[in-house]
């Protein structure tokens, strides 16, 4: 297997690890277009794919800063990865090198108390000053945790959050203990601990203490601020009562799906899980265009169900007709080389009949 980029992909806050690579039982689909590569990946009983890759089209792939030297950059990033498991892709596109995770971890395997299992509930209301009802507003909107809830289970929401601040080194979790409540970061960074480990990092929008709640298990990990951290607080029924269910639901509905995909084969069940509570459910018709050819990336799709076709104009060409250069179905995803260089799309994915994706965006949720 040739590793040749790997990111931690940033996602409400949260940051997941993934790793793109080649191996024999894959096939690189290349559509470059001059110096700017972008790539699908399909694997090969899938792939109705109309023209297997040149190893020019994989050096051109490989040579993602486009100076022409493949093997310095490929080995870069084998070493980024060898060394640091992995790049932190920031909003900004930057990669940053992240310290490798831990030896596999054991999957977080207990069940749930029970996701319809109703607590006796008190509805709380803590007073809060205009500015976080501001913030805190904001968030509720656009943070991909409450997009699904109706207006009453907003507003509880909004209600029972408090503000909590941390100064560096600060614990906000402390392995062991038993679960109070789930926590949002409003500001500044975060990140999760396990036995000594660092397992995982935390900014604006990303969310945390979820396991505890839902298992009735002591805290799994600890987390700790890495800068002055804001973060809000939910109490452990106000979680329980309406956010623990979707969140339960959207585990199990993705989980087996998204262990299929070879992009999240490497990641922890933990990990695999966080990504799943971050996808977002998108519908599109015969003939709608889900990426265009030039446009600014700031998503990656999988398919779930149906067909998308692969277009692309080829520059230079003077004829500016977009040429399909190949076909993706259930389980194919796109997207991920214009997130992870930071380059415009390089090919357009048009939907061929009814198709259904999941959606994983970087931009930043408040
Ligand atoms: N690898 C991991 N295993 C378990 N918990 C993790 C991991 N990475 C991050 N966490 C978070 O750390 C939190 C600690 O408190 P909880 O166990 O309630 O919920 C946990 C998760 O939200």
């Amino acid at each position: 297997m040739i590793v040749f980029g790997a990111c931690y992909f940033r996602s409400s806050g949260n940051y997941t690890r993934l790793i793109f690579e080649k191996s024999g039982s894959e096939r690189e689909r290349t559509f470059s277009a001059g110096d700017v590569s972008a790539s699908v990946k399909q694997h090969p009983q899938q792939s109705s794919a109309d023209k297997s890759p040149s190893p020019d089209d994989d050096r051109k792939r490989l040579d993602v800063d486009g100076d022409g030297d493949v093997s310095n950059r490929s080995a870069k990033m084998d070493a980024d990865v060898a060394e640091h498991g992995g790049l932190l892709l920031g909003v900004d596109g930057k990669a940053t090198p992240m310290k490798r995770p831990p030896a596999r971890r054991g999957a977080v395997s207990a069940e749930p108390v029970d996701e319809n299992d109703v607590t006796p509930y008190q509805r709380k209301v803590v007073p809060k000053n205009e500015a976080s009802k501001e913030s805190m507003s904001k968030a509720i909107e656009h943070n991909v945790l409450f997009t699904h809830l109706d207006f009453n289970e907003k507003q509880d929401v909004f209600d029972a959050m408090f503000e909590k601040e941390f100064e560096p080194q600060g614990v906000i979790i402390q392995q062991g203990d038993e679960g109070d409540n789930f926590y949002i970061v409003h500001e500044g960074t975060c990140e999760a601990v396990k036995d000594g480990v660092k397992v995982a990092a935390y900014d604006q929008g990303g969310s945390f203490g979820e396991l505890a709640l839902m298992f009735g298990q002591p805290r799994a990990a600890s987390v700790l601020a890495t800068t002055h951290v804001k973060v809000w607080g939910i109490d452990r029924e106000t979680y329980r009562r309406i956010l623990m269910g979707s969140t339960i639901k959207k585990r199990k509905l993705y989980d087996e799906f998204l262990s299929k995909i070879d992009i999240l084969a490497d990641l922890e069940d933990y990990e695999r899980s966080t990504v799943a509570d971050a996808l977002q459910p998108v519908s599109f018709k015969d003939g709608d265009v889900v990426v265009k050819q030039g446009d600014q990336g700031d998503d990656f799709y999988i398919i779930m169900e149906g067909v998308a076709e692969v277009f692309q104009v080829k520059p230079g060409d003077g004829d500016q007709t977009p040429i399909k250069v190949g076909t993706l179905k259930s389980s194919n995803y796109f997207g991920e080389i214009a997130l992870l260089y930071n380059t415009p799309r390089a090919a357009t994915i048009i939907a061929k009949g009814p198709l259904d994706c999941v959606r994983l965006d970087r931009e930043r949720s408040v």
